[in-house]
């Protein structure tokens, strides 16, 4: 759908033929894109293929060399401060005052947005209680560790309460037990009402937290997708297989013995088979079962976006 340069949608991003070039390099070439609020949209696309580019462009960091672009409503080119207060944003890399306190650090940015005063401390709390950090009030940030001043760039990206957030790679260095609190955070930002924009290269922990996937490539949207329109034998309608079982000699045996089922490698536990329709996975394993082979896993081998995405780059 073409997105109408001149017309306020009410999503919480549009952007209209958007082009930026370093030097020769086109690094958007006219790009499209909205994106709506109480969603997390996932933008994946592989290297260089302008995410970060499209992330700066829309936190007003960078300006485009054409096209237009709304945030919050607010046309970045007019009111571009407008939109910084709707905005939080959270680079792959970001620079912590080290010699600050966690909660100076917070206010440092809390001012920055014009927090007001008697709301400073009380919001610092909740967010450093929000991001697991709530022990460290009054500890320098140069004692956290890289996951916990990810957590504490987080907590900063939400100091003014944003109603459209921007992540770029946001799970780079977080242990899995915070990849999981990151997940549920987003989430409960979405459902809150918040439009969560978030790049990684990470598929499978995207499709846990993704509503909506933008695929990006050589500068341009070339495919955007609800997650649960996506399956896991991606556009091709076929995937690879894991198949495990009790005794894996036992499936050895019985998935050598039976034609069809495509490229058989051995598994720690199993094997992985095809690639597979879904219906010749079905009946592969309903034969196994009816083979008395004691079937423990069957599942396919990438998740859907994984799929997708590599489609999407292979017919490049
Ligand atoms: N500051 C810059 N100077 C020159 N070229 C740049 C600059 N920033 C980006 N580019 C080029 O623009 C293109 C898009 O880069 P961008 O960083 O936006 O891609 P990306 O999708 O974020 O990639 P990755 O997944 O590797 O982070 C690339 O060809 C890159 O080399």
């Amino acid at each position: 759908m073409a997105v109408r340069p001149d017309v306020d949608s009410g999503h919480a991003v549009e952007a209209y033929g958007v082009t930026r070039y370093f030097g020769e390099v086109a690094a958007l070439r006219g790009l499209d894109l909205t994106i709506p609020y109480g969603q997390v949209t996932a933008l994946v696309g592989p290297n260089g293929a302008g995410k970060t580019t499209l992330l700066l462009v829309l936190a007003t960091l960078l300006a485009p060399d054409s096209g237009q672009v709304r945030v919050a409503g607010y046309d970045l080119a007019t009111h571009a401060d407008r939109a910084r207060g709707a905005l939080g944003w959270m680079p792959d890399t970001f620079g912590v005052y080290d010699q600050l306190t966690v909660d100076e650090y917070l206010a440092f940015f809390a001012d920055a947005y014009r927090v007001p005063r008697e709301e400073r401390s009380r919001r610092i709390r909740a967010l450093l209680s929000l991001v697991r950090l709530e022990e460290y009030l009054g500890r320098p940030v140069h004692v956290l560790s890289r996951g916990q001043k990810q957590r504490l760039g987080v907590a900063r990206a939400l100091v003014h309460r944003p109603r459209v957030l921007m992540l770029d790679e946001p799970a780079s260095g977080l242990d899995p037990r915070s990849r999981v609190e990151l997940r549920d955070l987003l989430r409960s930002l979405a459902a809150d009402g918040v439009a969560v924009l978030v790049s990684s290269h990470i598929l499978s922990e995207l499709e846990e937290i993704a509503d909506r996937v933008v695929l990006v490539d050589r500068g341009g949207v070339v495919g955007v997708h609800d997650m649960t329109e996506l399956t896991a034998a991606g556009p091709s309608g076929r995937t690879r297989w894991r198949v495990r079982a009790q005794d894996p000699a036992a499936l050895a045996a019985a998935l050598a013995g039976r034609p069809g089922v495509g490229e058989i490698s051995d598994l720690p536990g199993g094997a992985e088979v095809g690639p597979l329709t879904e219906d010749q996975a079905a009946d592969l394993l309903a034969a196994l079962v009816a083979g008395n082979v004691r079937v423990t896993g069957f599942a396919p081998a990438a998740g859907a976006l994984e799929a997708t995405y590599l489609a999407m780059t292979e017919d490049g």
